[in-house]
């Protein structure tokens, strides 16, 4: 694999990308020459009107989407103009993803579903993380289950440990507690918060919640494609009146 190395100590970076869909009079601009870094170990949201190309930047800062122009680096390997093979293998080593849906395979085991992306990677496990993570998830006794087996929370708290079990360089949140009672999306919440502090995991999250938002360390403000603000220290009430300031 031909890999290009950059010095910005950015667990993930976005330099001058642009994104359009469709062509001519349907075409849409989704995202407008932006520009962002994340820092390793922080959290932030990814906020904005719908339609104001969150999903479409998480996608292609995820490589799950190519970009029509500009560079997107995670950690120190550019992945623009790599191949879906090449995408493929950095993504199971170096991003971790958690999604509304939970996304576990209903066969395997919640342990087995943990360790998929290891398995694909051909990776070792390392047992004392493995045991630090299910401690803090509290999945100790659930291991055995299958997804079906587990409450909501409970699945999405694998789909969580699933995540961090590889150390990814980011783990991108999409929605993570949309699916979930507001008590329940907390803890899960709190868990996210807790590993950029305590595991200093950079985790990037798109969320409509101003209330998600504020367990972040900072929110990003998207706006017709392009980046309009940031929100540092975020609580739900200055989320809410910036994006009130969008008209969103
Ligand atoms: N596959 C696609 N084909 C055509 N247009 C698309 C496609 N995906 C996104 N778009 C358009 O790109 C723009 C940004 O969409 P995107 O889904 O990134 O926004 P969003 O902020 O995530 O929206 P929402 O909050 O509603 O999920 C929108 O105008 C959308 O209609």
């Amino acid at each position: 694999m031909t890999t290009h190395t950059i010095t910005a100590p950015s667990a993930v970076a976005a330099q001058s990308i642009t994104k359009t869909y469709g062509t001519d009079d349907t075409q849409v601009t989704a995202l407008d020459d932006v520009s962002v870094a994340f820092h390793p170990g922080d959290f932030t949201a990814i906020m904005g009107p719908s339609g104001s190309g969150k999903s479409t930047l998480m996608h292609c800062l995820a490589g799950l989407d190519t970009v029509d122009s500009g560079q997107v680096a995670i950690g120190k390997t550019v992945i623009t103009g790599m191949s879906d093979h090449q995408l493929t293998i950095l993504r199971r080593k170096h991003v971790g993803f958690i999604f509304q849906a939970f996304n576990l395979v209903p066969t395997l085991s919640a342990r087995d579903n943990i360790l998929l992306p290891l398995d694909l990677a051909g990776t070792k496990v390392d047992q004392a993380w493995f045991d630090q993570i299910i401690e803090v998830l509290g999945l100790g006794d659930r291991l055995a289950h299958h997804p079906h087996e587990l409450s909501g929370g409970q699945q999405q708290r694998v789909a969580v440990a699933r995540a961090l079990l590889t150390r990814p360089d980011v783990v991108f949140a999409d929605e993570p507690t949309g699916a979930l009672d507001s008590a329940t999306g907390t803890e899960v919440l709190q868990l996210l918060a807790r590993s950029a502090r305590d595991m200093g995991q950079t985790i990037i999250m798109v969320t409509h919640d101003p209330h998600a938002a504020a367990y972040a360390d900072n929110v990003v403000l998207l706006k017709d494609g392009a980046i309009v603000g940031r929100v540092e220290d975020p609580t739900a009430d200055t989320v809410l009146a910036a994006l009130a300031e969008l008209g969103a």
